[in-house]
C-alpha cells in the first residue's frame, strides 16, 4: 500500500529529510505489543524492535511507539526491522492508565477524526456525547457524531433526537444511520477522505464493529455482545487495528480505544462548553461561582431559556473531574519530585559519610 494510503504526509516527509532520517524506510505503526511492533511500510508489513537507543533515552512510555505512530525503521533480516526514531505526532488519544489516577497513558496516535456513535435505543446520552466531544478536542481530532440503529426508532423519534443534540452542540457533524438497512450511511460515506485517519468512540454494544463492516464493505469484524459472542465460542479470528475503510481512508481500532473514558481535557471542554465560557467573561464578579450571585451572566442566561440547565450541570461535573484530575496530577509530580530529592540526599550524604 502507498505510504499516502496510510496517511502519509508532506509535513512528515520533510521532518524526516530534516532529521536525517532519510536512509531509513518509514512505516507506520499498526500493532503494539509488548516488547514488538507491528510496522507497515509501502513494501511490507515488517516485526519490528526498538533500537537501544529509543529504548533507553525515553523518559516515558509515551516516548515509545503506540499505534497510529510514523516510524523510521530499517529491515535487518526477512520481515524483522529496527525501528530508530518515532516521528511526530499531530493529535494523541490518552486516557487514564488503570489503576493508576491522575496518570495518562497513549492509545493511539496521528487520529484526524473520531466518529462518536451513540445508539439511538437505550444508549443515547448527551451528557455522555459531549464528554466524547471534550475528549476529541483535547486530542485535536475533529469530531463526527454518529447516532446508530435508526431502523429500531421512526423518523420522528430521530428527528427529535437530532434536534436535540443540535441544540447542544454546534459546528460538529452529525449523521444517522443504520448497520441493519445501511440507511445514512452514504451520507456517512462522504465523511470518510482519502488518506485520513479515523477512531471510533462509543459505549459498547452501540454498533462499532458493525460500522466497521459497513465502512470497509467487508465482513471483517464480528458483532454482537460479548455474551452472545461467547455463546457462539468464537472471537475476531484475524486481529486488526489499523483498517483499509473505503475511499482509502484508515481506521485504527484497538482494544485500549473501546474503554476509553475521559482523561485530561483541558482545552477541551472551552471548546465543548465554548458558550457557557462566553457568558462567564459577562457575569458581574470576575470571581462568580454561577450560583447564587446576583448579575451572574450564566444563571440568567438558564433563567431566559438561552440555555439548558442540563448543558450548565455537565459542564460543572465535567469541569470538578478536570481539577480533581489536574490536581492528582500535581500531588503526583510533587511527589515524584520529593522522591527525587530523597535520593539525591541520601547519594550525598552517603558520599559524605565516605570521605
Ligand atoms: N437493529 C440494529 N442493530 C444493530 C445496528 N448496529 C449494530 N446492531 C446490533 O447491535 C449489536 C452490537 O453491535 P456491535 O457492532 O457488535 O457493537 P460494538 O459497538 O462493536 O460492541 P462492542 O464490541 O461490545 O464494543 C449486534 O447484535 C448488532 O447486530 C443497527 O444499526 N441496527
Ligand atoms: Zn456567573
Amino acid at each position: 500500500m502507498a505510504l499516502e494510503d496510510l496517511g502519509y504526509s508532506k509535513t512528515l516527509e520533510d521532518y524526516r529529510q530534516q532529521h536525517n532520517l532519510g536512509a531509513f524506510e518509514v512505516g507506520r505503526v499498526a500493532q503494539e505489543h509488548k516488547d514488538r511492533y507491528v510496522v507497515v511500510t509501502d513494501a511490507k508489513t515488517l516485526d519490528g524492535e526498538l533500537i537501544g537507543n529509543l529504548r533507553y533515552t525515553a523518559t516515558s512510555r509515551n516516548d515509545l511507539p503506540v499505534v497510529g505512530d510514523w516510524v523510521a525503521i530499517s529491515e535487518y533480516d526477512e520481515g524483522k526491522g529496527l525501528i530508530h526514531a518515532v516521528l511526530p505526532r499531530f493529535s494523541v488519544l490518552e486516557r487514564q492508565a488503570i489503576g493508576k489516577y491522575g496518570e495518562a497513558q497513549l492509545i493511539a496516535s496521528n487520529v484526524d477524526y473520531g466518529l462518536i456513535i451513540q445508539s439511538v435505543n437505550r444508549d443515547f446520552n448527551i451528557n455522555r456525547l459531549e464528554r466524547y466531544l471534550t475528549l476529541c478536542y483535547a486530542s485535536k481530532i475533529k469530531p463526527i457524531i454518529v447516532v446508530t440503529k435508526t431502523d429500531l426508532t421512526d423518523v420522528q423519534k430521530v428527528n427529535v433526537l437530532l434536534d436535540e443534540i443540535n441544540n447542544r452542540i454546534k459546528n460538529v457533524s452529525i449523521v444517522a444511520v443504520s448497520n441493519k438497512t445501511q440507511m445514512g450511511m452514504d451520507d456517512l460515506k462522504k465523511l470518510i477522505y482519502k488518506g485520513k485517519t479515523y477512531c471510533l468512540l462509543g459505549s459498547s454494544g452501540v454498533g462499532k464493529s458493525s460500522l466497521i463492516n459497513s465502512l470497509s464493505g467487508a465482513y471483517l469484524m464480528k458483532t454482537g455482545s460479548i455474551s452472545e459472542r461467547i455463546d457462539r465460542g468464537k472471537h475476531v479470528t484475524t486481529h486488526r487495528e489499523l483498517i483499509s475503510l473505503i475511499n482509502g481512508a484508515i481506521l485504527i481500532d484497538n482494544p485500549g480505544m473501546r474503554e476509553v473514558g475521559i482523561t485530561d481535557a483541558s482545552g477541551g471542554l472551552e471548546s465543548t462548553f465554548e458558550k457557557i465560557y462566553e457568558l462567564t467573561q459577562h457575569c458581574k464578579f470576575s470571581d462568580c461561582t454561577h450560583t447564587t450571585e446576583q448579575g451572574c451572566a450564566v444563571i440568567s442566561a438558564i433563567e431566559k431559556g438561552e440555555i439548558e440547565e442540563s448543558f450548565f450541570e455537565n459542564y460543572l461535573k465535567m469541569e470538578r473531574e478536570k481539577e480533581h484530575f489536574e490536581s492528582t496530577v500535581a500531588e503526583k509530580r510533587k511527589k515524584d519530585k520529593d522522591f527525587g530529592k530523597m535520593i539525591k540526599q541520601y547519594k550525598k550524604s552517603k558520599n559524605s559519610n565516605r570521605n
